[in-house]
Order: structure tokens, then C-alpha cells, then sequence
């Protein structure tokens, strides 16, 4: 019997006494949206105390089934057990009261409101009856202390990173006394040793014996964390196995139908002449903190460059304002030119629109805000940003009919499901809605390519495919400006690296040579290992990309 999952007591472990019941059992779970059939009869068990992984690709069906669970959809038909009973979810209310707390991929918390505000807010109704202030703060210390979820309760939503901010939404579940803890895509938006934070939380819980439910696209973290897990394809469940009996090609051919090549392949580049220059290129925010402090660099065509970093360290900031989306309210000096010819960085001509006619495609880090229109179709938000493009015009109309034809194109290359080019971009699953965003800009065949986070919330077999777009745009003479929290996807698709941290390049290195532990220092800000770090940290202690106070903290002397 494998020891992982003897440790882990998932479904091989020591034998359960008799009455042992399953924490979850869903028995034939089916949920359609019009045509689309989300979930077709879908069975799956969950013991108790263990973590149970669901993976599957993008518009599978996973999101739509935890959402079932916690009530937020209904289901044509179906069953749900929780704890050996049959319940009925009609609403989230009820699922609470069944033990069953969610952390969704866009947190569900008031930005205005204190940590301890939301965390009780609505709690009036569950079963800790209208507590008062002082008795949740001494309950909020005790889960924090348990569970090593220490956030300042006094802190604003606002004030906090991304890392803390989920802190508090698995906080709000535990206060709420949830035995099953579902968490969708939880580390999308974390940084490697967040990651590594939230899985030592997760184990703590498991070992509480509370059950922990884990979308995600990360087969590591499958292997890593998971007793068990369940595939999904097409809205159908496909397998359901012990983690330790299987591995993650068995995973990723489960889930896709066919082997994946989770390498990325590719030869040395042939870089030629210089399409992007970038010279002392400095930003203030309306606040006036330094958030760009003198980058320059240059990425000739046929090359790939990636960004590393920790976010928040100004990667952002210079893949919108290279992209044409300054901060409003942002002071910027510097140089940057495209194929020799300047660019305007001032804010008010700096539109997205007048890079595009430059021959800049730009995949902004955020899909849902920056990169599509999320009430407007697949095939208007094709057109987005290229609406004047003289293939869409017929006279001064647009050529409606010429923008569809080409959107059923791109729609049918990128695999993008449901392939309805008149379904609205909030109706498409996140990666699927990421597809349609790399489709539109990759295809024009920019010369110089900004793409930030690109396969974020994106399954394996669409990874694969992004990937080999962007490889096949670098050979054929297209430069690539790539900003990833994923250090591997930055190793596996840089031709050089270039580390990013407080707004300036720390250093540049040879993907083929440089270890992941050698990125992390210097992500962390130390160019010499054998030296303390800026911040006074000792290398030692640095982890690779702790971001888990950077958002708070500006540089001396700024804002
Ligand atoms: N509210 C809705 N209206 C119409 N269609 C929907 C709705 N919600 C989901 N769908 C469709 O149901 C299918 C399943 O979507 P779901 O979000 O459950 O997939 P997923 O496996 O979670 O995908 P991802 O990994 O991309 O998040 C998709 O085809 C999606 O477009």
C-alpha cells in the first residue's frame, strides 16, 4: 500500500470503523444551461478528513458542480449526502448550515469593511447567534492561532494582499464552523511560498479531520496535497482515483483525452534586430509612490523575455504602460521605442488602440477587468481594440458580418467551448474566457507580443497550446514580453530572464543555467547570495516570492 496514502488516509488507509460515512456523496448530480449540458450524472464521494482534488479542463463542469454543493445553483436532478444524510441545498444559507464553507476564485469580501466585519458579517444567522464584538475577536484569535491564519482583524480588505485576503475568507468559513471546505482555483492568484502557506493550513485543517474539496489546473498540487482525486471531462465524471496510485500524465491524459506534453518545446532562439527598447523608464503612481524606478532592457525579435517576480513588485505597471493602459493620474518619464520609432507614454494619448495599429498585442494580467468587455459577446469582444482593423470595415461601417466569420475562426483554433460566438464573455468558463483574450491577440501577429499571466486559470491541454502559439510567434520573428507569477512557466518558455523586485531589474539570466533558488533570491532582492538581503532578511530565511506584506509596504520616503 503506497505510503503517501497511508499517511494521508485517503480511500486506501488503515480500514474505517463501521460507521464511518462518507463526509460528501453527490449521486447523479445533472445541471444544464440551455443547450450546454454543465454536469451529466454525476457521482463522487468525499471521506472525511481527507483532500479530495477535482481536476478537469476549462468548461468541464467543476466550478458548476461546487456551486451546486454550496447552493448557489439548483440542480435538475440529483442528490446530495452530507454526513450519511440526505439535505436539501437551496441556497448558501443552508449549505453553511450543513457544514459546508466555500472560497471561491473572486473573493466574496467587503473592500471597505474590517477583517472582523466580514467575518461576521451574516454570521447573525448561522449558529453563532449575534456574538458580540469582543467574543468574535477572541474566537477570530483562537482559529487564527490554531491554524497559523494570523491576519490583523482591525485591517481594511483594502489594506491587505492577496494572500491575506483569502486568509480571511477560509477564516469566515472555520467561524462559521465548516466541517468541508471547498476552495476553487485557491492558488491562481498566490505566489509560490503563499502557495506553500495555504497548503500547510489545508494539511493543519485535514488533520482536524475537517474535509477539503481543491479545484485546480496544477497537477503538482494534486500530487502534492490530495489523498484523492476526480476527473472531469465534458461535464461527465471520469475517473475517481487515490492520488498515490496515479501520476500526473495518467492525470492529464485522464482529463483531456489524449497525451499532453506538459514540457514546453522548443529550440535556441535566433534573436535579430531590436523591436522593443526600454530606457530609464520610471512611474509614480497618483499617489507618488516609485513604482517603475529607472528600468531599462531591450527584447530583439525572435526572442522570448520573461518577467520573474514577485507581484506587486512592478511588473504590472510596466506591461499596462507599455500596453497603453497607464495608471490614471500616473507620472512617467523614460524612453521606450517599438521597431526604432517612440512611443508616447503620456497617459491621455497612450490608448490601446494606437498600440495595436503599432503592432503591439497586449494579454493584460487581468482578463476579467482589462481584457474583455464581460457583458458584450465572444465575437464583439473578438473585435475589442480592433474594431478600425480595414479587415472589419466594409466603407465606415463595420463589417459585422466579417468580424463574426472571423471570431467562428479563432473560436474553433483556440478550442474555445461552448464555440458560440454569441454567448457573453461572463458565461464562458475563466479559462475559456482567457482563450478568447491569447486568440485575439496572438493572431494578429503583432511584432512585439506583452502577454501577462497567460495561463493563468487555463487547463493543461490549453497550456500546451498557448505555449506552442507563443513559441511559434517568437520563430517567426515576433518579440515576447512575457510576465508570469509561474516561475516554471517563465523557465520553460524564456529565452532570458529578467527578475524584477521594487520596481527594478535585479538582473538578467540564462533560463538554461539559473536554478529556481537563484530566481528567489533575487526576487527577493538579494543580487549576492552570500549578503543579507535589502530588507535585512538573511538569505537563509528568504522564501522565493513571499509577497504576503508587499502591497502594504512603499518605498521609504514615498507616499
Ligand atoms: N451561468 C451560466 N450560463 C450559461 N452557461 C454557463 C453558466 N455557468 C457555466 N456555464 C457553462 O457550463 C460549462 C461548465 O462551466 P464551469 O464553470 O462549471 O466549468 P469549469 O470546469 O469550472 O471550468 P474552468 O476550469 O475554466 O473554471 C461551461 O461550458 C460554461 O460555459
Amino acid at each position: 500500500m503506497p505510503e503517501k496514502a497511508q499517511k494521508r488516509g485517503g480511500p486506501d488507509a488503515a480500514p474505517r470503523s463501521a460507521g464511518d460515512v462518507p463526509a460528501i456523496e453527490l449521486r447523479g448530480i445533472s445541471k444544464a444551461f440551455g443547450p450546454v449540458q454543465a454536469n451529466r450524472d454525476i457521482d463522487l464521494r468525499v471521506e472525511r478528513g481527507t483532500i479530495h482534488g477535482i481536476i478537469g479542463e476549462n468548461g468541464a463542469g467543476k466550478s458548476t458542480l461546487m456551486s451546486i454543493l454550496y447552493g448557489f445553483y439548483k440542480p435538475d436532478s440529483g442528490e446530495i449526502w452530507i454526513g450519511g444524510k440526505p439535505v436539501q441545498i437551496t441556497d448558501s444559507m443552508t449549505a453553511i448550515r450543513s457544514g459546508i464553507g466555500m472560497v471561491f476564485q473572486h473573493f466574496k469580501l467587503v473592500r471597505n469593511f474590517t477583517v472582523l466585519e466580514n467575518i461576521i458579517l451574516g454570521a447573525e444567522d448561522g449558529p453563532m447567534l449575534r456574538p458580540s464584538l469582543a467574543r468574535a475577536r477572541g474566537r477570530l484569535r483562537e482559529l487564527a492561532q490554531e491554524y497559523e491564519l494570523n491576519v490583523d482583524p482591525d485591517a481594511t480588505i483594502d489594506e491587505l494582499s492577496v494572500g491575506h485576503q483569502q486568509r480571511v475568507e477560509i477564516l469566515k468559513a472555520l467561524y462559521r464552523q465548516a466541517d468541508i471546505l471547498i476552495l476553487d482555483e485557491p492558488t491562481g492568484v498566490l505566489t509560490p511560498a503563499e502557495a506553500d502557506h495555504l497548503f500547510r493550513i489545508l494539511n493543519g485543517l485535514r488533520d482536524e479531520g475537517k474535509t477539503i474539496i481543491l479545484i485546480t489546473h496544477k497537477l503538482r498540487e494534486i500530487m502534492e496535497i490530495t489523498d484523492t482525486v476526480s476527473v472531469m471531462r465534458r461535464g461527465q465524471m471520469v475517473a475517481s482515483v487515490a492520488t498515490a496510485d496515479t501520476s500526473p500524465e495518467e492525470l492529464a491524459e485522464l482529463m483531456v483525452g489524449r497525451k499532453v506534453l506538459l514540457q514546453v518545446d522548443k529550440t535556441p532562439a535566433a534573436p535579430g534586430p531590436t523591436v522593443l527598447s526600454v530606457r530609464d523608464l520610471r512611474m509614480r503612481d497618483e499617489d507618488r509612490v516609485e513604482r517603475l524606478r529607472g528600468i531599462s532592457f531591450d527584447i530583439r525579435a525572435g526572442e522570448i523575455v520573461g518577467i520573474a517576480g514577485v507581484s506587486g513588485n512592478g511588473q504590472t505597471q510596466l506591461l499596462e504602460l507599455l500596453g497603453g493602459f497607464p495608471e490614471p493620474g500616473a507620472k512617467i518619464t523614460g524612453e521606450v521605442r517599438v521597431n526604432g520609432q517612440m512611443l508616447d507614454l503620456s497617459g491621455r494619448h497612450s490608448d490601446a488602440a494606437t498600440r495595436r495599429a503599432r503592432g503591439i498585442g497586449h494579454v493584460p494580467e487581468d482578463r476579467q477587468d482589462e481584457g474583455l468587455i464581460m457583458d458584450f459577446t465572444a465575437w464583439e469582444n473578438i473585435a475589442f481594440g480592433y474594431h478600425t482593423a480595414p479587415e472589419y470595415r466594409s466603407g465606415p461601417f463595420m463589417d459585422r458580418a466579417a468580424i463574426r466569420a472571423d471570431a467562428e475562426g479563432k473560436i474553433s483554433r483556440f478550442d474555445v467551448r461552448p464555440p458560440d460566438p454569441d454567448l457573453a464573455a461572463r458565461n464562458f468558463s475563466g479559462g475559456n474566457q482567457q482563450k478568447i483574450v491569447v486568440a485575439r491577440e496572438v493572431e494578429r501577429n503583432p511584432d512585439l507580443l506583452l502577454i501577462g499571466q497567460p495561463t493563468r486559470g487555463v487547463d493543461i491541454g490549453a497550456i500546451e497550446f498557448i505555449h506552442k502559439r507563443i513559441v511559434e510567434l517568437r520563430d517567426a520573428g515576433k518579440a515576447v514580453l512575457l510576465v508570469s507569477v509561474e516561475l516554471d512557466e517563465i523557465m520553460a518558455l524564456s529565452d532570458r530572464i529578467l527578475v524584477m523586485f521594487d520596481g527594478m531589474i535585479m538582473g538578467e539570466r540564462d533560463p538554461a543555467t539559473v536554478t529556481a533558488g537563484e530566481l528567489g533570491l533575487l526576487m527577493a532582492g538579494v543580487t549576492d547570495p552570500t549578503q543579507p538581503a535589502e530588507a535585512g532578511i538573511p538569505p537563509a530565511q528568504i522564501q522565493p516570492a513571499d509577497r504576503s506584506e508587499d502591497r502594504l509596504v512603499k518605498p521609504e520616503g514615498m507616499g
